[in-house]
């Protein structure tokens, strides 16, 4: 009985990897399994535990797969080699059960091919040292780390003193961080609540905490939203906003808006429109606002290349852009198997329009916050550089950071939270200000 137990959630864990691969995120999917299963808080941890090391390593679980068999034709059999794999070399256990279990769900998915299973997981237990002397010398970084090729030369030049220590930073783990409403509760009851439900503050920014343990979920203030997901990153970003009473304040690529509920609770603002290009996505914001019930916050379907569409002109802009992600590559690690030297290209592009059309919306003595969860310089810098140049009534503004946290300043004022932080995602923050 427990035996069948473990098989059913190894077999979840195959069809929750295949689905990954076929584009669903996996944070998103992990959540989406355990609201719909009855798992144990180990199991859970388990299943989480697996996923991660697969996504995280998948390069070089792939290559010692490869190493031993040309071609597995079936998918699910190589999630299952994979998840697998995963066991063998990153997880204690026992590889004779390991590889037992392994045959035993290749039965239930096709019964052909236990043998073919059980046969390749023996030649890589067998050969792993020589297959990992065997890696050619020039693709050594990225199969050992697991990043695409291109994009271990790329951080190669943006980053040619630490980006060996970048890649590894992000494969790291990422941790659950809330940001309470202050106006709903205090900072001294909130912590005390944090401690009535045994959950340890492992680092905090303003009203960001993160914690130990996600027990927080079972609480009201978070069921009934006066407490949410942030990041701390993104907390910030909204933070140098800055809006003043009686504002009017665009929110321009807003969705799912986390960002725009955090300008309406940290700032009181005239207006707040929140705008993004995917009716799906504007779905979210209107219920966001349904749920909230916030007078002075409109939502909108609208194209951040062209503002002028929503006839206002806003004293603050915020420009959380639509990115390359790599900043938050601890939560979605799957992201850089898909993303292409093309894509940041495309992303630049359109950052730029995006950036044009809020301009022009932009009163005078306006200001706009332009962020994103990049780090590539081609998104930021290189942007921010264009901006200036292009605009001669834009200056830069002094973007504020606390002191605790590791951050480094380009030159024209903009900041990258550094991957040194073990706690925020990696952002970009500048601030510009129309004469
Ligand atoms: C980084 S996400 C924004 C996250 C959001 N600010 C938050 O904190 O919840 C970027 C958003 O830009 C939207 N987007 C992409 N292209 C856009 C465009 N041309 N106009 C408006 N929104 C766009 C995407 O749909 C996505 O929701």
């Amino acid at each position: 009985m427990v035996e069948k137990n473990r098989n059913n959630i190894k077999l979840d864990i195959v069809n929750l990897l295949d689905e990954i691969q076929n584009g669903k995120y996996s944070n998103i999917q992990l959540n989406y399994y355990f609201s719909k299963n009855n798992y144990t808080k180990k199991e859970k941890m388990f299943i989480t535990n697996v996923i991660n090391i697969v996504i995280k390593n998948l390069i070089y679980i792939d290559y010692l797969i490869g190493k031993s068999v040309r071609n597995v034709k079936k998918r699910k059999i190589k999630q299952l080699l994979r998840i697998s794999v995963a066991q063998l070399f990153f997880m204690e256990s026992d590889n004779a059960g390991v590889i037992f279990e392994a045959g035993e769900i290749a039965k239930i998915l096709n019964a052909h091919q236990a043998g073919f299973v059980n046969a390749t997981l023996q030649t890589i237990l067998k050969n792993k040292e020589k297959f990992d002397e065997e890696i050619p010398k020039d693709n050594r970084e990225s199969i050992v780390l697991s990043y695409p090729q291109w994009f271990v030369n790329k951080m190669r030049i943006d980053y040619p003193d630490d980006y060996l220590e970048m890649l590894k930073s992000y494969k790291k783990r990422s941790y659950l961080s809330i940001r309470f409403d202050k106006n709903k509760i205090t900072r001294e009851k909130f912590e005390e609540l944090l401690k009535n439900i045994k959950t340890d503050v492992l680092f905090s920014v303003g009203e960001v905490y993160y914690l130990s343990n996600a027990n927080i979920f079972d609480t009201e203030i978070y069921k009934n939203g006066d407490a949410v997901i942030q990041d701390a990153s993104s907390y910030l970003a909204v933070r140098n906003l800055g809006v003043k009473d009686g504002e009017t304040v665009l929110d321009a690529c807003s969705a799912p808006g986390g960002k725009s509920l955090a300008i309406l609770q940290l700032f009181n603002p005239k207006k707040l429109i929140s705008t993004d290009i995917h009716e799906h996505k504007v779905k979210l914001l209107n219920e966001l606002k349904n749920k909230y019930g916030y007078s002075n916050f409109e939502v909108k379907l609208n194209d951040a290349t062209q503002i002028e569409n929503l006839d206002t002109m806003f004293d603050k802009v915020l420009l959380d852009m639509p990115c390359s992600g790599l900043g938050v590559l601890r939560k979605k690690p799957e992201k850089i198997y898909d993303l292409t030297a093309n894509d940041i290209k495309s992303l630049k592009k359109l950052q730029k329009k995006i950036f044009e059309s809020a301009y022009k919306s932009l009163k005078n003595g306006g200001e706009i916050v332009y962020s994103t969860c990049t780090f590539s310089k081609n998104e930021n810098t290189n942007n921010i550089q264009y901006f200036l140049e292009k605009y001669e009534d834009l200056e830069i503004m002094e973007v504020e950071i606390p002191e605790n946290i590791d951050n480094i300043r380009d030159e024209f004022g903009g900041i990258y939270i550094s991957y040194k932080n073990e706690y925020l995602d990696g952002f970009y923050i500048a601030k510009l200000r129309k004469k």
